[in-house]
């Protein structure tokens, strides 16, 4: 797929969020789209979606069969999941049986079997985020496009994500993700593409560059200076969050626990 010189602003007049955008994207590509807050990256990903038009320029060559997995999926349709994944299957082309197959088998995988028969409004955000996974997936895209898969997943469902990505990629289609966690760290030979001020400027790690998360507890105080320490030695940090103390409090349950917080970095 090719975004061939490709602007977008939203109205007339309105500032242009990507400007002259020329990107390629090949098969078994992924790329992860990386930039700060409001910088652009979903209007990219819509852009190659199909889900928004270029202003200016074209989207060339785009696979048949897209997957688009929204940032927020919108639950506000009055259907139960599996009413809602099975239409979406038969949209697809899968006959009714195949449609009743590969719904009960996503949604085994997800983890939201038991909720077939609930309406959408009334999911859980992380159980609706699932449901948007699952619409993209039950026929498998030439072209998977995750906006912030990380974001409103549980714990198994985040594990779960760079194996879908894989198992895609390993069937010859390519992979769109925005991040702005750092997760991507996961998909080891990504091509990364950073939005800034309008432009993408395309980023290929070379083989060599494999990383690794190193998971730090310092005290509460001097979380911002290591994370300004980290940083300054050039290292990426994902995250910083409140240690879990259950396990400095099983060792020394006498000293009441450890106060600290967790790096990832
Ligand atoms: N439907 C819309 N109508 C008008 N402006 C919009 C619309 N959607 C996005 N924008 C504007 O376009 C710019 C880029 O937004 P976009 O959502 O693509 O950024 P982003 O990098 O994905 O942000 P975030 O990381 O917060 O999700 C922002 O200034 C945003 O306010």
């Amino acid at each position: 797929m090719r975004l061939d010189d490709v602007w977008l602003r939203y109205r007339r007049g309105a500032p242009w969020v990507l400007r002259a955008v020329q990107l390629d994207l090949a098969p078994a590509e992924a790329a992860v789209v990386l930039g700060r807050n409001g910088v652009g990256k979903s209007t990219l990903l819509q852009l190659a979606a199909g889900v928004l038009r270029p202003t200016r320029g074209a989207v060339r060559d785009r696979p048949r069969v897209v997957g688009w997995v929204p940032e927020r999926f919108p639950a506000d349709q009055p259907f139960t999941i599996d009413q809602y994944l099975t239409a979406v299957a038969r949209m697809r082309g899968l006959p009714a049986s195949e449609a009743g197959r590969v719904v009960t088998a996503w949604t085994e995988r997800l983890g939201v079997r038991r909720y077939g028969d609930v309406r959408l409004p009334e999911l859980s955000k992380g159980t609706a985020q699932k449901v948007g996974l699952a619409q993209a997936l039950l026929v498998r895209p030439d072209l998977l496009i995750l906006d912030e898969p990380w974001e409103g997943l549980d714990v198994t469902a985040r594990e779960m994500v760079p194996d879908l990505i894989a198992e895609v990629r390993d069937a010859g289609g390519s992979v769109l993700v925005s991040d702005h966690r750092g997760e991507t760290v996961r998909l080891p030979g990504a091509t990364q593409w950073l939005v800034d001020e309008g432009a993408v400027i395309v980023a290929t790690p070379s083989p060599s560059s494999e990383s690794s998360v190193v998971e730090i507890v310092v005290p509460t105080a001097d979380a911002a200076g290591t994370v300004a320490a980290l940083r300054a030695a050039g290292h990426q940090v994902l995250g910083v969050r409140p240690a879990v103390s259950a396990s400095a409090a099983v060792a020394e349950p006498e000293r009441g626990g450890l106060t600290g917080s967790g790096l990832t970095a």
